[in-house]
């Protein structure tokens, strides 16, 4: 019964357009600092709590929330493909005890997922298959969007089943903080994209995937020349909400809506429900305190990129 957190931006941007080496040697010194950390906790069941980019979760049928019973990586922008080791059983038990908890989350036995579940995988556990993990998608581009309330919930409910294991759990929020790459938006699709974003071509023809990659790349070269080419990053409402997550204030984020945050932060900003999730999972397991802190705003990322850890107080 014992549990660690990290919760990590993600940026399928990493390698493809870097910052200046000191900032990258900063970053990298962060997450090898916190995968060691975690190398010593040694997990046995991960539960990652990652958002998606219209690349397994479409307009056919969207739920706000999905936890997987099986998940495959589609390797999007070089990130790892392939099948996530998850424990069918266990993850069954866990999508009762959420729904008996009163939280209605969708399941899925062929989930895809892209660079937002991957990369926290290979980051901070040196690969996708490395240790068993339950995916749990929280629906954050495809509005309408589910609220930080509800995330918190479904966050409680999957700490409190995690809890009764006799299992070291880490728990992995992917996302944020603020940013808001060029992702499409059904409002503005024309008739080709708003079909993409329905889910027909589930897995996109190699010219279309290699465009979208190139349009993003694009976009994050022209945003390091102009930092109006995209919705700003908000830095100071990044270390805000770290602070927040860190000093154990949740709740104070139930009252601000989805549109305020897109205002203050870009519409990508939404991603941060999966920190809500994953600090309101440990928080089931009593008052925790968090440590490792390390932000900054990286625009060749299109992030405000942030990293944190947290444990239970003893
Ligand atoms: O997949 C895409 O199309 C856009 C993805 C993307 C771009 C920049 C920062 C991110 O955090 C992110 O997820
Ligand atoms: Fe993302």
């Amino acid at each position: 019964m014992s549990v660690y957190l990290h919760c990590l931006s993600h940026t399928p941007l990493i390698g493809h357009v870097d910052p200046a080496p000191a900032v990258l040697a900063e970053v990298d010194a962060s997450i090898a600092a916190a995968r060691e950390r975690i190398a010593r906790f040694d997990p046995e069941l991960v539960i990652l709590f990652s958002p998606d980019h219209y690349n397994g979760f479409f307009y056919d049928i969207m739920p706000s929330f999905c936890i997987g019973m099986a998940a495959r990586a589609i390797g999007d922008f070089g990130s790892a493909a392939g099948e996530l080791p998850v424990p069918r059983a266990l993850a069954e038990d866990c999508a009762r005890s959420v729904l008996a908890q009163g939280i209605d989350a969708a399941v899925s036995y062929r989930m895809q997922v892209d660079h937002g579940f991957a990369q926290p995988l290979e980051f901070l556990m040196g690969g996708i298959d490395r240790v068993p993990v339950i995916p749990v998608f929280i629906n954050s581009v495809a509005v309408p969007l589910p609220g930080f309330q509800r995330a918190r919930l479904l966050g409680e409910a999957i700490g409190r089943f995690a809890r009764s294991l006799d299992k070291r759990v880490l728990l992995i929020g992917s996302g944020g903080l603020s940013h808001q790459p060029p992702v499409p938006e059904l409002a503005t699709a024309n008739e080709h994209l708003a079909d993409r974003l329905k889910g027909s071509g589930r897995d996109l023809p190699v010219e279309e995937r290699e465009a979208r990659t190139q349009r993003v790349i694009a976009a994050a070269r022209a945003f390091v020349d102009d930092q109006h080419s995209l919705y700003p990053l908000n830095p100071d409402w990044d270390r805000q909400f770290m602070a927040t997550l860190a000093e154990g204030r949740l709740a104070e984020l139930d009252g601000l809506g989805n549109e305020e945050l897109s205002a203050l932060a870009g519409k990508s900003a939404n991603e941060v429900k999966t920190w809500v999730a994953a600090f309101a999972a440990l928080s089931a397991y009593g008052p925790y305190g968090a440590d490792h802190g390390y932000y900054r705003a990286i625009p060749e990322w299109i992030a405000g990129f942030g990293s944190i850890s947290a444990a239970p107080l003893r």
